[in-house]
């Protein structure tokens, strides 16, 4: 089953089309990334998925009427409430989702995340890679089927990156579908089960990323970015 389908979807904002004529879909259960150059329309792209732009035309399809209070979400920069603790922004951000959970819940969701040792440190004194995964942790505290994350990697340091892939596999392995967009294509390499490549605005290729290297003929994800993006 699909959760979100789009057919020919096109944006332009000041008569400059970034998105042009697009179709895709997010199969429910997959971890699915989204690749591609500064400026390739992806966050364009992701803001039309989740409906917070309207596109100039295409249609977009989704799972349920009601999608928006079962997708988790999160862009680049998430804010925390400042000056609470890791443990508090849990708590505040399920208040906000309208979801009940008591002491043992949030210590559960804080240990997922491996932040128990941080859980009274205030979010904005966290490390960037706690910063994250508390951001993460957010993201799932209504359990959502979809869970969209804007670079979720970037720029972190290598432990704190894998940090992250091993919650994105984690989400995956509850059943959770998560759409993320990365420019690291060795953390994409090794936990998307299908990758988008884009380029100014339109699908350069999409698929199992050992079916492209085969495909393509390329050594790894860098070799097929490069080969595919290069005097396009
Ligand atoms: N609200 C807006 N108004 C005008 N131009 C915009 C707007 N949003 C995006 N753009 C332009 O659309 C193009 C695509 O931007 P978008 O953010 O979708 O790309 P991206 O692939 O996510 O890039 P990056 O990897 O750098 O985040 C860029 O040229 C950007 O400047």
């Amino acid at each position: 089953m699909n959760l979100i389908e789009a057919k020919g979807i096109r944006k332009q904002f000041h008569s400059h089309e970034v998105v042009k004529g697009i179709d895709m879909e997010i199969q429910q259960g997959e971890i699915l990334a989204m690749i591609g150059t500064n400026g390739a329309g992806k966050s364009t792209t992701l803001a039309m998925l989740l409906g917070i732009l309207q596109p100039d035309s295409g249609k977009i399809t989704r799972w349920r009427e009601d999608y928006r209070a079962h997708v988790g979400v999160q862009l680049q920069s998430t804010p925390f409430f400042e000056g609470y603790t890791a443990e508090e922004n849990l708590q505040l951000f399920a208040a906000l989702y309208h979801v009940k959970l008591d002491k043992k819940q949030i210590y559960k969701k804080l240990e997922d995340c491996n932040l128990q040792e941080a859980k009274k440190t205030p979010a904005s004194r966290l490390s960037g890679g706690q910063q994250k995964r508390l951001a993460i942790a957010v993201t799932t505290i209504h359990n959502p089927d979809l869970i969209v994350l804007d670079e979720p990697a970037a720029g972190l340091d290598p432990r704190a990156r894998h940090d992250i892939k091993k919650m994105i596999q984690q989400l995956a392995e509850n059943k959770t579908t998560v759409l993320f967009s990365s420019h690291d294509m060795e953390e994409v390499s090794h936990i998307a089960d299908r990758i988008i490549l884009m380029h100014n605005g339109q699908i350069v290729t999409q698929g199992r990323p050992d079916s492209l290297l085969q495909q393509y003929d390329a050594e790894n994800l860098d070799d097929l970015y490069l080969k595919l993006t290069d005097n396009i």
